[in-house]
């Protein structure tokens, strides 16, 4: 991986490249995805404000595997972001769920990931789903990963535009909340299970 080493010195001005690319291809990415659900495609500035990232860079040292068989690198959940962008290593271990089942992704040089996270999920009224991931260890490699999370400012409101409900035949299934609040809800649930947009489900009885 090019501007970190294992000692996580990082080359700022490369880094500085990365990220500021990695915002832009975030921003063609978005006006895609806000024009598949029939937004404008320049809405994003108006329906996110000052919209930001934060980056996680995970290091993964070597692990050997419970004696159950399954070890977390990182537990089970799901992305407080829009879109995650994740850049990986050589070295196996981000698994997605998908029909109830684990999938093993295989990392591909030079080539970025993108995710789903819950904000887009309430954003586009569950047309797009947020991932659910997790991330093993390795026994025999330690493992670096960067993810970019791209999220709206703390006081928008988000939630879905008109033009996605109709309350016969599409509700809105999520009531409009600030990412402020969102992330409230995820610190005091204390764990992020893949469940935590559930408190801003309409009807919900929690
Ligand atoms: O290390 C990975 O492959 C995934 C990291 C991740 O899921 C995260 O930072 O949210
Ligand atoms: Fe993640």
């Amino acid at each position: 991986m090019g501007f970190v080493n294992m000692k996580f010195t990082v080359d700022r001005k490369i880094a500085a490249e990365y990220f500021t690319g990695v915002k832009k291809a975030e921003i063609a990415l978005m006006e895609a995805i806000f024009e598949s659900l029939g937004m404008e495609r320049d809405s994003i500035d108006k329906t996110l404000s000052k919209h930001g990232q934060y980056v996680s860079v995970n290091y993964y040292p070597r692990c050997e595997k419970s004696e159950l068989g399954v070890t977390f690198g990182l537990r089970i959940h799901t992305d407080a972001s829009i879109i995650t962008t994740l850049l990986l290593d050589d070295v196996p271990g981000l698994e997605v769920l998908q029909n109830d089942e684990w999938i093993a992704i295989k990392p591909v040089p030079n080539t970025l990931l993108v995710e789903v996270g819950d904000l887009l999920e309430a954003l586009s009224n569950c047309r797009y789903k947020s991932l659910v991931h997790r991330v093993m260890v390795n026994p025999e490699k330690e493992r670096i990963s960067i993810a970019t999370n791209c999220h709206p400012s703390n006081d928008t409101s988000v939630g879905p535009p008109k033009e996605l409900i109709d309350k016969d035949s599409n509700p809105a299934i999520y009531r409009n909340f600030t990412y402020k609040e969102f992330l409230s809800a995820m610190w005091l649930e204390g764990s992020a299970n893949g469940s935590r947009l559930d408190s801003f489900k309409i009807n919900s009885t929690a």
